[in-house]
């Protein structure tokens, strides 16, 4: 991966007639990443996806891609590939022929088009299914199948749309470790649009977290997991006890809640279940409940202030429903949230 800028927003204003979708959007994407745009439904991640490809036109601001201003050049002008969440593959045409559908559309024929078509379908392990009816494949197939047809058509950048949401679970998996190798070994910019959080920080780069229209925050996946700026991010990736920070001290509703440690100068703090120590501390509360989670016991704990969650070691000693137990937030084990709300 390059450090050089790819692909630029500058300033990208978004609407539907007279509803804003997005607003003063600027990222810049370098050559080869994998980016991932991450938010809850109506964010404006598919909005921004269509932009970048010419479907929707733009109501403010610029689209740049590898030093050329691409804002109203037309979609098939931009060399930009897209995947659905709907492959969209021709039913009665072979593996083979859907892949080649686009490069014979620009004139490729004879060995050239065999070579590449194979290529592609060798990058996604479907060499072997060339012959089939893309009905006639799996679901992660039938996907793969439709990467291989953007990818051989060479674009500067990829863009998928919730790439993985109609596979089952095992599927999505492996197609997770084959987005990731095909992205990789070919070495294309790719941008995907999904709303699980577990999706983008295993497969992105960089995620963009968007919320109403707007960039939350941007950051490696360590970032984002350990660092949410705000505690919009912190719920969003997993954080389930997060409260805000008033005159320096930590407050739920209008209670204070002693927490060990010092309190910095920051919007709020945030602790995953993990985070939360069990059985002894300067707090106390009602189990309200508990479950085994293999190695860990989840508890649901009732505070004056509110509910939090715990999780600890299935070995560490049980405490039962309705038994009052001490625990702790510890400034130390918390993460510092720049915004609350
Ligand atoms: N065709 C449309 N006409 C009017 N408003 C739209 C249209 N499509 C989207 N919007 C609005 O624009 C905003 C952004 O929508 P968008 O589809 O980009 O969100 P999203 O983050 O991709 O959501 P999802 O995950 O549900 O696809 C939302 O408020 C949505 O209601």
């Amino acid at each position: 991966m390059s450090d050089q800028t790819y692909l630029t927003l500058d300033k990208l204003t978004l609407a539907y007639g007279r509803t804003p979708a997005v607003k003063d959007l600027d990222l810049a994407i370098r050559k080869g990443e994998l980016l991932a745009l991450l938010g809850p439904s109506g964010c404006g991640k598919t909005t921004t996806m269509r932009a970048i490809a010419g479907l929707m036109s733009v109501g403010g601001g610029r689209i740049t891609l590898d030093g050329r201003d691409i804002t109203k050049l037309a979609a098939n002008k931009r060399e930009i590939g897209l995947v659905f969440q709907s492959y969209a593959l021709f039913p009665h045409l072979t593996v083979f022929d859907n892949v080649a559908f686009g490069l014979k559309l620009q004139g490729m024929r004879g060995d050239e088009l065999r070579r590449t078509v194979e290529g592609g379908l060798k990058t996604v392990g479907l060499l072997e299914f060339a012959g089939r009816k893309t009905p006639d494949l799996s679901g992660g197939q039938q996907q793969r199948v439709a990467l291989a047809r953007s990818l051989v058509m060479q674009p500067k950048v990829l863009m998928l749309d919730e790439p993985l949401s109609n596979l089952d679970a095992r599927l999505r998996l492996e197609m997770r470790t084959e987005l990731q190798r095909v992205q990789k070994e070919s070495g294309v910019t790719m941008i995907f649009v999904t709303h699980d959080q577990i999706e983008a920080l295993a497969l992105a780069d960089r995620i963009v977290v968007m919320r109403g229209g707007a960039i939350e925050q941007i950051g490696t996946p360590e970032e984002i997991y350990n660092h949410p700026v705000s505690s919009f991010v912190a719920d969003f990736v997993g954080f389930e006890n997060i409260f805000p920070l008033k005159d320096g001290r930590l407050v739920a509703g209008n209670t204070a809640i002693d927490v060990s440690g010092t309190v910095p100068d920051a919007g709020g703090l945030a602790w995953r279940p993990r985070a939360v120590p069990l059985g002894s501390g300067p707090l106390t509360g009602l189990v309200r409940g508990v479950s085994f989670a293999g190695n860990s016991r989840e508890y649901v704990i009732e505070a004056p202030f509110g509910m939090v969650k715990a999780e600890v070691d299935a070995a560490a000693p049980v405490h039962s429903i309705g038994s009052e137990v001490r625990f702790d937030l510890p400034v130390a084990g918390a993460a510092v949230l720049h915004r609350f709300g």
